[in-house]
């Protein structure tokens, strides 16, 4: 069990600051995923954690303790890497048994170590063979073996499932998901770019921009609730639809004459000084659905993704808006070049004002 406190964490390279105060609090058990733009930090963050990479100013706890002076090996954790690192030469159970070995602990501790890892990750028939004997997704489980047998209190993963083909990208996935449930207590924290991964295995999503955090919450706080424009356009897929506009009525709803032509209510209220205000309106494209009457937005279908289950709508751009696109449910493939008019329920609307939410601060 371990609970985790990073307090002011900043991370430069000479001049560059690559992480600037990063505060935050991890719960023993829970499974943090780590999101967030090329570039932004995240392996960064991770390996300052490991102790991989060297912390240059804030404070690092593990279960009360601060150790960011203290040596890799000796905090708890193991990490998971995308490449798997395994030893070519060495067989599986070679492979997993090492780090134990090196720690000259018994062998009959070692023996029993690997055979529950094996168990755990249905590696057992394979312990004998070399890791080029293996699919991808069969030495990724051998390097998530590699962590089990150190019953490490901390798990780090960064992007373990990104080598993988998309279907063993979904069977390891469920995997991990699987593995957390049967070693409850046991903290980790995930980095990845794959939107899936971060809403199914999360317990708290981080999401980290400019050097900060821009937002933490539960993967579906984030989708319902985001804070700004950022959060909500990176959570969600495809992304949230921003219409720009004018607040024209305040007061127990809000309706705003967007400079696309339609108009939007939301449900929030705002105050009067908030007549006249630029807003950008967010729409996410599963809550936009066509209507025969005035609507959010009128215009014409450019390209129909029909992907049986729902079908994507792109339009053009409109003024003072991105692309919008739309995710209706099922068929819907004859409406390339027809001109629709969207809306959507005045409690999907979100309001933003200069990036932040006026729904969620
Ligand atoms: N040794 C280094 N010296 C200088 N800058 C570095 C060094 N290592 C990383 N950086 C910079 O730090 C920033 C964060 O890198 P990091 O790999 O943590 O990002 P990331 O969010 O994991 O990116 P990606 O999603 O592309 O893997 C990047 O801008 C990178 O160029």
């Amino acid at each position: 069990m371990a609970d985790l406190t990073l307090a002011g964490l900043t991370k430069r390279y000479g001049e560059v600051t690559v992480l600037s105060g990063i505060d935050l609090e991890i719960r023993a058990g829970e499974l943090i995923v780590f999101v967030g733009p090329s570039g932004c930090g995240k392996s960064t963050l991770l390996r300052m954690i490991a102790g991989l990479e060297r912390i240059s100013s804030g404070d690092l706890i593990i279960d009360g303790l601060r150790v960011n002076d203290m040596p890799p090996a000796q905090r708890g954790i193991a990490m998971v890497f995308q490449s798997y690192a395994l030893y070519p030469h060495m067989t599986v159970r070679q492979n997993m048994e090492f780090a134990l070995k090196i720690a000259k602990k018994p062998r009959a501790e070692i023996t029993a170590a690997v055979e529950k890892a094996a168990r755990i990750l249905q590696l057992t028939p394979y312990l004998d063979r070399l890791p080029k004997a293996l699919s991808g997704g069969q030495r990724q489980r051998v390097a998530i073996g590699r962590a089990i047998v150190r019953d490490p209190k901390v798990y780090l993963f960064d992007e373990p499932l990104s080598n993988l083909d998309a279907a063993l990208r979904v069977a390891t996935r469920i995997e991990i998901a699987q593995l957390k449930e049967a070693m409850p207590g046991r903290t980790m924290i995930y980095v990845t770019h794959d939107q899936v991964e971060a809403m199914t295995l999360a317990s708290r999503i981080v999401v980290l921009a400019n050097g900060g955090i821009a937002q933490v919450g539960t993967p579906l706080a984030l989708y319902e609730r985001p804070e700004s424009e950022f959060v909500a356009q990176f959570i969600g897929s495809p992304q949230m639809n921003l219409l720009a506009g004018k607040v024209v009525e305040t007061g127990a709803r809000t309706r705003v004459q967007l400079e696309a032509g339609g108009t939007a209510c939301s449900t929030v209220p705002t105050a009067p000084a908030d007549l006249g205000l630029a807003v950008n309106i967010g729409v996410r494209p599963e809550d936009l659905t066509l209507t025969e009457g005035p609507g959010l937005f009128t215009g014409t279908v450019e390209i129909v993704e029909a992907l049986g289950e729902v079908t994507l709508l792109y339009f053009g751009r409109a003024p003072g808006a991105g692309q919008i696109i739309a995710k209706l449910p099922g068929g819907h493939a004859d409406l390339r070049h027809a001109r629709v008019t969207l809306t959507t329920a005045p409690e999907k609307v979100h309001l933003f004002h200069a990036g932040q939410s006026l729904l969620y601060r």
